[in-house]
């Protein structure tokens, strides 16, 4: 591996990251359209860092308004080699409270496949393996390191990706439980996805905001209660990401570097002159 650079998408509530030096704003190009706002580059602890939070500075896009192909590609354009998502859940499990953290190790997509999740198409077709969709290697880190900051936390677990808006029906939410889905939230189904094809680690620091509308003895979800507890899993959020960049060294031994080794299955002599330009830095090392 060469020289490891983090990348951070901030959730709900983590529209910055502070103590980085030497920061620059920039715009990023790329041929899917625009990110959800400019990318903050910066050194923390001497690693390289790129943050981009996932809703925009002032979080004006909704979950399926997101560019997630747009974020991705820009985060591969500026050299990062492993994605931390921050992101505000609800807990479908009495034993994870409010405030709790989860690094989950599953997905189940119940989005309305209205959200572009590959690069693929247009000309080049491949198919990634997404059977463990997070990278157990930085997984592994998050979880030690959100131990030593501190949080009461949880390895592993299903994270069920909804379309949103709006929360759940309580009907949904029961049947969710049924599945046996440890949190819920909207937006990382597209991003694992897109991670994985452009070969780059991803893994997850999910907060813990609420109980969704399924506990008896709790609120129904609203927005004023995940802001709420926001406030205080933000200061976590980063903590953990300060113990992450600490602990993690440039070494991997995971394979999501090379995870389009086997995938691309359109034969190179078919594939066109414009596919080949749009593709370049995803797949340029395999045609
Ligand atoms: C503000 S509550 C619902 C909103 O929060 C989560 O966002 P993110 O994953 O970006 O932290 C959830 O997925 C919804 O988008
Ligand atoms: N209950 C919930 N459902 C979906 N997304 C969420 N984000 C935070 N809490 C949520």
């Amino acid at each position: 591996m060469g020289e490891q650079v983090i990348g951070v998408i901030g959730g709900s509530g983590l529209y910055e990251m502070e103590g980085l030096s030497d920061v620059r704003s920039v715009a990023v190009e790329t041929p899917f359209g625009a990110p959800s706002d400019e990318f903050i580059t910066g050194v923390l602890d001497g690693v390289r860092m790129v943050f981009l939070p996932r809703h925009g500075r002032g979080h004006r896009l909704l979950p399926s308004e997101v560019n997630y192909r747009a974020n991705i590609y820009g985060m591969k354009k500026l050299g990062v080699t492993r994605i931390i998502s921050v992101s505000a859940v609800g807990s479908m499990k009495e034993e994870i409270a409010p405030g709790h953290i989860v690094i989950p190790d599953q997905f189940i997509d119940r989005t309305n496949a209205t959200r572009a999740n590959t690069f693929f198409g247009n000309g080049l077709v491949a198919h990634v393996q997404f059977a463990d969709p997070v990278c157990a290697e930085l997984s592994e880190h998050l979880f030690e390191a959100a131990k030593a900051a501190g949080a009461i936390v949880h390895g592993g677990g299903t994270y069920l990706c909804m379309e949103g808006p709006a929360f759940s029906t309580r009907a949904e939410s029961n049947l969710y439980r049924s599945f046996g889905v440890s949190i819920i939230g909207m937006t990382n189904i597209p991003e694992a996805k897109l991670a994985r094809e452009a070969e780059i680690c991803y893994g997850v620091i999910a907060l813990a905001t609420d109980y969704d509308c399924w506990h008896e003895s709790h609120d129904d979800v609203s927005v004023d209660a995940i802001l709420g507890i926001m406030k205080q899993n933000v200061v976590m959020a980063k903590s953990i990401i300060g113990q992450v960049v600490k602990r993690i060294g440039a070494d991997s031994s995971c394979s999501c570097s090379s995870a389009l080794t086997y995938a691309i299955i359109t034969d190179r002599a078919a594939v066109s002159a414009e596919a080949r330009q749009r593709l370049d830095l995803i797949i340029g090392k395999y045609l």
